[in-house]
């Protein structure tokens, strides 16, 4: 079993160069490096009943996307029992990187201030068969498509409303974060646009 864990980014430049120093520069981010190892944490914690042995590397790769880049890390493990992938994807949600650590208080602090209602954002999608082997991720950058009248306004266009977060730790500039928000929204309006 493999699950990917992306926690930390910054914005690609479009320029090779400058990406390449950006990456170096995510790689050695202390704030990056702490908010990607709670989400490693909480991955391996919710993991770990279900192996007979983990590897959790001690260090994050840097993941290149077309317009961002992620600290990456894959923790793997062998299963010791025949867990369906439905479970463990259940075990794993939500992790650190979607809700925070620990997760009951960090969802009832989500749940006080964020002031919206996620929708299927952050859910788990995937896929699993009848011997339980699957894989599934995480429902990020995604959009929830609205028809006239489904939000109780027969007169309203179709709507489409687009989702995309950040992992927030004691080092988050608000700006910084709400620039990461706004480049991992860019993949939707694009497609949209
Ligand atoms: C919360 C989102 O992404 C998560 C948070 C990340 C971060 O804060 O660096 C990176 C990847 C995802 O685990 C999102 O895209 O909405």
């Amino acid at each position: 079993m493999t699950s990917r864990v992306l926690a930390g980014t910054v914005r690609r430049t479009g320029d090779d160069d400058a990406d390449l120093a950006r990456a170096a520069h995510l790689a050695h981010s202390s704030k990056d490096l702490e908010e990607h190892e709670y989400a490693v944490r909480s991955v391996a914690r919710a993991l770990e009943p279900y192996c007979s042995s983990m590897n959790v590397p001690e260090s994050p790769f840097v993941l290149d996307l077309p317009n961002v880049l992620h600290l990456a890390t894959d923790v793997t493990g062998v299963l010791h029992e025949q867990a369906s992938s439905l479970a463990i994807a259940a075990a794993l949600h939500p992790t650190a990187a979607v809700c925070g650590t620990p997760t009951d208080a960090a969802a009832a602090l989500i749940a006080e201030i964020e002031g919206m209602e996620r929708g299927r954002y952050a859910g788990p999608v995937g896929w699993f068969g009848a011997d339980g082997d699957g894989e599934w991720g995480i429902a990020l950058r995604s959009a929830e498509l609205a028809g006239p009248g489904d939000d109780g306004d027969p007169g309203a266009a179709h709507r489409v409303r687009l989702f995309a977060g950040c992992g927030i730790v004691a080092a988050s500039d608000p700006e910084a974060e709400l620039h990461e928000s706004d480049a991992k929204l860019e993949p939707m309006r694009y497609a949209l646009a």
